[in-house]
């Protein structure tokens, strides 16, 4: 059995500060994830105000790509930084997290397709390890260095895995309708297409309408949950909102 969680950068980050870090919250994940101590995990963080932050400064997105290497490194380096702070929040809590930086595992070609190395990571489980990815800086056909969002990790892992469960935990207690009620259940983008937007803070990889496009592609079913969920979803829970 194969769980892949996200942690989205909006939890474990203060999105709308450069380059800051949410310490409380991000501890108190990698103690449920300890506590859970689900076999075969593997966990993918989002960019938050480390990645997000920097591509929009160099005007970088799913298809718009950076050309200089010094552009390159502002976002796989603050990326990199980020997965140092997770990996050391879950090595103190005992986790047997190593790091996969997808820029060195992945390639997109010039229609946007992308191809993610996933033997490593399955290897890794195999081993007892919690590999943990992160969005990314991608190489890409005719573009340079384009985003690679964590979303599209984990419907890429989850498919390459062949996961039992994909959760998303983000910074809202899963994807609200109009009164900011909880939908429990999404199936089609149309259902909910006027209710969704991108993120309140930078965020250069679409918000919750691009997670629930995405999620909805995958094929099999995937649960969006805030941070107070995480224990729950471990314990093998649906809450939130079941997309798919
Ligand atoms: N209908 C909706 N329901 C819930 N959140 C929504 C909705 N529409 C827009 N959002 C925004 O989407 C955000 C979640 O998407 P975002 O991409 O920021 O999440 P994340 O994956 O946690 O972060 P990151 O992309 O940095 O990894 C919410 O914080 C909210 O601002
Ligand atoms: C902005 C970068 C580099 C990664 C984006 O990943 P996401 O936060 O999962 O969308």
């Amino acid at each position: 059995m194969v769980t892949v969680l996200k942690l989205g950068g909006s939890v474990i980050t203060e999105k709308d500060r450069p380059e800051t870090l949410d310490g409380e919250t991000l501890a108190a994940l990698a103690a449920a994830i300890a506590e859970a101590d689900v076999e075969n995990l593997v966990v993918v963080h989002g960019g938050g105000s480390f990645g997000h932050h920097h591509a929009a400064e160099h005007g970088a997105s799913t298809t718009e790509g950076i050309r200089d290497a010094g552009g390159v490194m502002d976002v796989h380096g603050a990326m990199t930084t980020l997965n140092r702070f997770v990996l050391s929040r879950l090595h103190a809590e005992d986790v047997p997290a190593v790091p996969v930086h997808p820029f060195s595992a992945a390639v997109r070609d010039a229609a946007g397709d992308l191809t993610l190395m996933t033997d490593q990571v399955a290897t890794m489980l195999d081993e007892g390890f919690v590999p943990v990815l992160h969005g990314d800086g991608v190489v890409h056909a005719g573009e340079g260095v384009t985003v690679l969002s964590g979303d599209e990790i984990v419907t890429e892992l989850a498919s390459a895995l062949d996961a039992d469960r994909v959760g998303l935990c983000s910074t809202v207690p899963g994807v609200l309708d109009g009164d900011d009620e909880v939908i429990p259940r999404i199936d089609a983008f149309d259902e909910v297409a006027d209710v969704l937007g991108v993120s309140d803070a930078t965020d250069v990889t679409g918000g919750m309408a691009a997670k629930v496009r995405e999620l909805l592609a995958l094929g099999s079913p995937a649960d969006v949950f805030g941070p107070d969920d995480i224990g729950s979803f471990l314990a093998g829970e649906e809450p939130g909102t079941r997309i798919g």
